[in-house]
């Protein structure tokens, strides 16, 4: 049977790689920065603009009703996050914004496709290293058309590890953040990293350059994309606590393997956060 979600595929590929164009661009003109929920938690007239872009390009080749759009943007203007069986879109248009503004040199775009609540495909375009990731369920991972796969490493002792901060500065929450890292950092693993940016974080698992990524407080938009990629590239996504991967719960480990997850897992230390699918009240 034809794959019948290919031009979905195809177009969601070219679509990340203009919007790239486009955040590369704006990153030699004057950022004008905003804040959203917190002071550190930063937006720009780019991510604004390249929501637009992408999901008006996707509109005009999907536009008849049929397809969902769930966009970092939008959702932060009040929309609601809700995902139904309906073939529904996936959008961070500036995962790394605090990256972008301070011209540190990781800035992704994020894609992901969902169909009866499944995720078919993603699309993480790094745009300044301009490396296209992408997945499509069953069929492999791949940077640039070369295929990609997750590290084989077992021993926790010969690891990096990935988590982030994330923008809540409350003292509870950073002093677990931080107590994990430092029990983590002392297993001992070769090293801990961050880029600043979940899909690309998730697409560094996905080819092998560390062996695990893990966050809470991460939005469905940062990780849809990169949940697909690591998948496909032999790895696996789980609850931070072990149990199945939630997309709306804000909470994502990801590894090379199982031995790593279970082992990172042991250490970390839940905090409560609302989930992306929680009511929207307030705004
Ligand atoms: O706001 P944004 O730059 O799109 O996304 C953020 C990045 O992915 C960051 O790595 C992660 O730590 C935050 O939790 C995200 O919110
Ligand atoms: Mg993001």
């Amino acid at each position: 049977m034809a794959d019948p979600w290919q031009n979905e595929y195809d177009f969601a590929v070219q679509v990340a790689r203009a919007a790239g164009a486009v955040i590369r661009k704006a990153g030699e003109e004057e950022i004008k920065v905003q804040t959203k929920s917190s002071t550190v938690d930063l937006v720009t007239k780019t991510d604004e603009r390249v929501e637009k872009i992408i999901i008006g390009s996707l509109k005009e080749g999907f536009g008849d009703g049929t397809h969902c759009f769930i966009g970092e943007e939008s959702v932060s203007k009040g929309e609601p996050v809700i995902l139904t069986d309906k073939p529904t879109w996936i959008i961070d248009p500036v995962d790394g914004t605090t990256n972008f503004v301070h011209g540190f040199p990781f800035v992704a775009v994020s894609i992901a496709f969902a169909v009866n609540k499944e995720l078919e495909f993603g699309v993480v375009y790094s745009c300044l290293e301009d490396k296209m990731y992408k997945a499509r369920k069953g069929k492999g991972a791949f940077c640039d058309d070369e295929q990609i796969q997750v590290s084989d490493v077992k021993d926790i002792h010969k690891s990096i590890i990935i988590s982030e901060h994330g923008t809540d500065r409350s003292v509870e929450k950073v002093t677990k953040i931080f107590s994990t890292m430092q029990k983590i950092l002392c297993i001992p693993v070769h090293g801990l990293r961050g880029s600043g940016t979940a899909a690309t974080n998730m697409c560094l698992v996905a080819s092998g350059a560390v062996e695990a990524f893990f966050e809470i407080g991460i939005h469905l938009w940062d990780i849809a994309a990169g949940v697909v990629i690591v998948r496909e590239a032999g790895g696996l996504v789980l609850d931070v606590d072990g149990g199945p991967f939630d997309l709306m719960s804000r909470r994502m480990m990801s590894a090379n393997n199982n031995v790593i997850a279970q082992r990172i897992i042991k250490e970390i230390e839940i905090f409560p956060v609302e989930r992306d699918d929680a009511p929207v009240q307030k705004k």
